[in-house]
């Protein structure tokens, strides 16, 4: 029985269509990201997989996956989330559906990690300070342009799995840093493996000289940095995230980077993607921004879409796929595939 799955996307990566065109139980129909509601469940109503590659602003809010289209959609089985974030993606309204959600965490860790330092080592050393005074032919007395060294410095880490880990690894090898990771879900033996001390989220806001978001976006973690985080973090602090818009306050950060108690602030994560030209905080000479590209790399490209890939033919060989996200459906989600394709995953 063809397996078929149902892709939207805004840069197709080969990758994708190569490992799945090399299972022969595979099938891949593409869904216009212009496509309409109407257009849209028509294509995916053959489909037994849904793989959403696009980001929050990216994918039409009509295809997000979510109660009212999966309602439209009885017959999927499984979602792929573009990445590791799965904020296109509502897990609780899957788990009622019986449809397993996927994501591929770990397929994009290194880029989005080397990211994350890279703005750490940018802000700390005050580039996009000098690099606008350069581009503006407005050299100035270097001293005024006074940086700081990575080296020993604590470097605190909201959420600690596959980015967040490597991150730990990277500033603790490359530059001798104490980390402390702030990660409810995640034990200390096992953040200790990754180099990381277990901490609650005051310790790390007191005690951190760079403090880096790696937690995915979801109710909990909505609005989790605040003006009340902001204020309690260390006077010079760098701020830093490459995880999702939305997790820290935009207005707050502002506030927070005029009055000079945050240092700088490398961002690479927007409230509403791309962030619009005249947003004040692109505006700040301490800001060092990116647009949402700390993942996207040929290598990490490449990773996540055979992950995905791979994952969907897992499932149409009759196994469970790996990194399931909503792990709570899988009884039933079993149950719904054994009706479908005459296997139960195990
Ligand atoms: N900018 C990019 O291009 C890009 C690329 C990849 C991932 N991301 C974002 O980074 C996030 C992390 O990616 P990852 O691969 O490390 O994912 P991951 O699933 O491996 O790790 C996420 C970690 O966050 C922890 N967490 C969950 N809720 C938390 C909370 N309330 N407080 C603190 N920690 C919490 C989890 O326990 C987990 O250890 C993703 O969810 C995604 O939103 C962005
Ligand atoms: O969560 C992720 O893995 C990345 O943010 C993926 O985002 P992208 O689709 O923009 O690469």
């Amino acid at each position: 029985m063809t397996f078929r799955i149902g892709y939207v996307g805004y840069v197709p990566h080969q990758n994708f269509f190569d490992t799945c065109a090399a299972d022969p139980g595979l099938e891949v129909v593409r869904v216009p990201l212009e496509a309409d509601i109407g257009e849209a469940v028509q294509i995916l109503s053959s489909c037994h997989g849904y793989y959403a590659m696009a980001s929050r602003d990216e994918l039409p809010r009509h295809l997000h996956v979510n109660e009212a289209l999966l309602a439209k959609l009885p017959h999927l089985l499984m979602v792929a989330s573009t990445g590791a974030g799965y904020d296109t993606c509502d897990p609780d309204a899957c788990t009622a559906a019986g449809v397993a959600l996927v994501n591929q965490a770990g397929g994009n860790a290194e880029g989005v990690a080397e990211h994350a330092v890279g703005l750490m080592l940018g802000c700390l050393k005050r580039v996009p300070e000098a690099h606008a005074a350069m581009k503006a032919g407005q050299a100035q007395d270097r001293g005024a342009l006074m940086g700081r060294e990575l080296r020993g410095r604590v470097v605190g880490l909201v959420g600690c799995g596959h980015v967040g880990g490597r991150v730990a690894e990277i500033v603790r090898a490359a530059f001798g840093c104490e980390v402390l990771a702030c990660d409810p879900f995640v034990d200390a033996d096992t953040l200790a493996a990754r180099g990381a001390t277990k901490v609650e989220m005051d310790e790390l806001l007191a005690r951190a000289d760079v403090v880096s978001l790696h937690c995915p976006l979801t109710p909990a973690t909505r609005g989790l940095i605040g003006r009340a985080q902001f204020a309690a973090m260390k006077k010079g602090v760098v701020f830093v995230t490459t995880a999702r818009g939305s997790i820290h306050d935009e207005d707050a950060l502002l506030e927070a980077l005029e009055a000079g108690h945050v240092a700088s602030a490398g961002l690479d994560v927007w409230e509403v993607e791309p962030p619009p030209p005249s947003h004040p905080l692109l505006h700040h000479p301490a800001v060092m921004a990116s647009q949402h590209t700390a993942g996207v790399t040929h290598e990490s490209r490449a990773n996540i879409t055979k992950i995905a890939a791979l994952a969907f033919g897992e499932l149409a060989a009759g196994r469970m796929p790996p990194r399931i996200v909503n792990p709570e459906v899988k009884p039933r989600f079993a149950e719904r595939v054994r009706a479908a394709l005459g296997t139960a995953p195990a």
